[in-house]
Order: C-alpha cells, then sequence, then structure tokens
C-alpha cells in the first residue's frame, strides 16, 4: 500500500514516514527531493520553488512505500496521513530551521486554516488526521500504524481558530 504523510513544514512528516517506513519494512520517498531533483516543471520565483510535476511523480512510485511531502496526497495514495501542530508550536519547529518571518507567518496560518486537510478531503483516499503538538515521536509513529491497521479513518481531531482570532 501507499501510504502518504503529508501536511504543513514542521508538522513532522520526516520523522514520521522514515520510521513508519522501516516498521513496516517499505520504501521511504522524499517527494519533495524528486521535485527539486527534477520532477517539476519550471520554477515559481516569487516562492523560490520548483513547480512540481504532479503526472511525473506519479508515474514513477513504488507499489509499496510511504512517501513524505507535502504534496503527497496528490499522488493517488491508499492512505494519507495528515500531521498537524498547534501554530505557535509550529512557528518554534520552523524558527530553529532558521526561517525568515514571512515563510514562518505563511506557515502557521496556512495550518491555523487547515489548508492540507481540506486538500487531503478533496482526494479519494481515506484521511487519518494527527496532532504531532504535545506527543513524542514514539508516540505518533505508534499511533499512526495502528490507524493505518485500522483503517481508522479520521478528521476534525484539531481546532485551531483560537490561532486565527487572537490575529484578527
Ligand atoms: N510527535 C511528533 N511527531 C513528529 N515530529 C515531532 C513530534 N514532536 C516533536 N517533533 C519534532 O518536530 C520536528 C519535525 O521536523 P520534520 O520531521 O522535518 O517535519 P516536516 O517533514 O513536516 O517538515 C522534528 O524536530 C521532530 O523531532
Amino acid at each position: 500500500m501507499r501510504i502518504a504523510v503529508t501536511g504543513t513544514p514542521g508538522v513532522g512528516k520526516t520523522t514520521v514516514a522514515r520510521r513508519l517506513a522501516d516498521e513496516r519494512g517499505v520504501s521511504y520517498v522524499d517527494i519533495t527531493r524528486r521535485v527539486r531533483e527534477g520532477a517539476s516543471k519550471g520554477y515559481d520565483e516569487e516562492r523560490q520553488a520548483p513547480v512540481a510535476d504532479v503526472d511525473a511523480l506519479r508515474d514513477d512510485l513504488p507499489e509499496d512505500a510511504v512517501f513524505d511531502g507535502h504534496l503527497s496526497h496528490r499522488l493517488e495514495p491508499g492512505f494519507t496521513v495528515v500531521l498537524r501542530c498547534e501554530p505557535d508550536v509550529l512557528r518554534s519547529r520552523l524558527e530553529e530551521r532558521g526561517w525568515g518571518d514571512e515563510k514562518i507567518d505563511e506557515n502557521a496560518e496556512a495550518e491555523a486554516l487547515d489548508v492540507t486537510t481540506a486538500e487531503a478531503l478533496d482526494t479519494e483516499a481515506p484521511v487519518f488526521e494527527f496532532d504531532t503538538t504535545e506527543p513524542t515521536v514514539e508516540e505518533t509513529v505508534e499511533r499512526v500504524a495502528r490507524a493505518v491497521e485500522e483503517r481508522d479513518e479520521r478528521t476534525g481531531v484539531v481546532d485551531w481558530s483560537a490561532y486565527v482570532e487572537g490575529r484578527v
């Protein structure tokens, strides 16, 4: 089965996807890296990032794998895991990466507004949403693995509306 691990930068995709792939003994696919290394069509100057070629990405994926990337839910997975993180905690994770304020604001806002979850729900795959704010990495991986086994589809597990209201 193909499992997509998606969400805003900093929510924990790489950490969780690598461990999940290890546990399941399947390939780990870094989708963002594939875009950077050629699965792209042009360059977005404003975002300073290549524009992903989703069709090219989709054509070249193993049958049994865990996909890591904020686009991975668009690659027709069998199951989508959307990781979530409280926006202020997310801000500190992104600050640790040395990201600039504008990029941090943009991503914290997208997280607060459930952007990735809404996109994932617009695809065919069942969606499992998981909050990584409080639990340890180990707890998160265990819960995600169990949810995949049990096909425990669930969304609406977080509500960051207070964050949005605090900023209007
Ligand atoms: N429960 C958790 N699940 C995943 N990552 C977590 C969790 N709690 C804290 N983290 C930390 O958050 C950071 C997430 O980074 P990363 O996995 O690269 O995110 P992403 O791939 O979404 O950008 C890591 O430093 C990780 O250790």
